[in-house]
């Protein structure tokens, strides 16, 4: 018999972070599974603390995970609060810590100082390598429906969340409303099938390509559309599909690009034609005058539509949760892959510092 393990859903630090990776109808399945379930109260949640109550969960105050007890799995979604320093639970989160960004160093040191464990959502795939629990769905439906309103002149700024019904009430196409012709480049992933769809409900219907479409890029193609929509996971150096040659181009049609994927920065970006993501102050930012081309590069959309997102996200999230016990009781499990890449990644940081004081 493997140890059911107390799980604790800690308030989101990110004031604009509505989202909560447990629902409280899986709170309920949870519970009735015989997991205890701590929830933190979380004023900005989008779902109510007296739901998770109603479902058989324990209440605690904002932030009372620090003080649970050592073997407690802390979940949440984004980052912690910068104390404590030592971090001594086991926490399931995305963390950003593995790939060299900004203040994952930092994050690996405090589990290392508290003998915690960091339990990445983003390394929970199957044997395949497949990821279990995403948000890209609904990253892609809000990313094209930005794109939709803004080629059509009615995007708000600054942005605030919304529900999925009141954005396909905005979405829906006007009798004075233009056509235009779409494109999604990594249509048949996650969020290139949320774009897709949003696409459909604003009345468009999308040109769609994916790895055999790129192969042999046909930019002239590309450029020939009105809204681009990129949604590549792309994992090693590619072609990119725009240069800012491509924006001088006077054969250009695009006007609008959408960039759900925003790899900014690193090698692996497709769209190296700008340096900085937008946000919901500023969704757009103009890259080109005339014929005008305008960014969108947010990348916490699913956040924009947190109880779609958060109830999707649940869903797949749900059988991983209610096997956590024997998962991390089993070396080939989901659980015990992500524990294994923490240990490699602070292996290697621990390497890494003991090598340069030596140097
Ligand atoms: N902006 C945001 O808020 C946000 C939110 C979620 C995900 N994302 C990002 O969106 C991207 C896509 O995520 P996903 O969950 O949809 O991934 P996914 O693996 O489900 O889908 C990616 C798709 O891209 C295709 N692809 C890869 N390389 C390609 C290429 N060179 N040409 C054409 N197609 C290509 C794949 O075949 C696949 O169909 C990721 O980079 C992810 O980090 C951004």
């Amino acid at each position: 018999m493997t140890d059911v393990p107390h799980l604790w859903m800690r308030h989101e630090t990110r004031a604009t972070e509505r989202r909560a990776p447990i629902a409280p109808e899986d709170a309920r399945r949870i519970v009735a599974a015989g997991i205890p379930l701590t929830v933190e109260n979380s004023p900005q949640r989008v779902f109510p603390l007296s739901d998770y109550v109603a479902a058989g969960c324990r209440p605690a105050e904002t932030d009372a995970w620090t003080g649970a007890p050592r073997d407690t799995v802390v979940i949440g979604l984004k980052e912690l609060p910068a104390e404590p320093g030592e971090l001594i639970h086991r926490h399931i989160m995305f963390g950003h810590a593995y790939k060299g960004q900004p203040g994952g160093a930092r994050l690996l040191d405090r589990f290392g100082a508290g003998g915690g464990t960091l339990l990445d959502l983003e390394e929970l795939t199957d044997a395949q390598g497949r990821r279990l629990a995403a948000f890209g769905y609904w990253a892609g439906y809000i990313g094209a429906a930005l794109a939709v309103l803004h080629t059509r002149g009615r995007l708000p700024a600054p942005l605030t969340p919304t529900t999925k019904r009141d954005l396909d009430a905005a979405l829906a196409r006007r009798a004075d409303d233009q056509a235009f012709r779409a494109l999604v480049i990594g249509a048949l992933g996650r969020c290139g099938r949320g774009a897709g769809d949003a696409l459909a409900a604003a009345g468009a219907d999308p040109t769609r390509w994916d790895l055999p479409e790129t192969r042999q890029l046909d930019r002239e193609a590309l450029i020939g559309h009105d809204l681009l929509v990129n949604a590549v996971l792309s994992t090693v150096p590619t072609t990119p599909f725009l240069t800012p040659r491509d924006l001088d181009d006077p054969h250009r049609r695009l006007t609008t690009v959408c960039d759900v994927t925003c790899d900014v920065g690193s090698e692996c970006n497709v769209l190296p034609i700008y340096d900085t993501v937008t946000d919901w102050e500023h969704p757009v930012r103009r890259l080109r005058g005339a014929p005008p081309l305008d960014l969108i590069a947010i990348d916490n959309l699913p956040s924009l539509l947190p109880e779609e997102a958060s109830t999707d996200f649940s869903a797949a999230l749900l059988p991983q949760l209610l096997g956590l016990g024997a998962g991390l009781a089993d070396p080939a499990s989901p659980w015990s892959r992500c524990a294994d890449r923490f240990h490699a990644a602070r292996g290697a940081a621990a390497a890494r510092s003991t090598g340069a004081g030596r140097d």
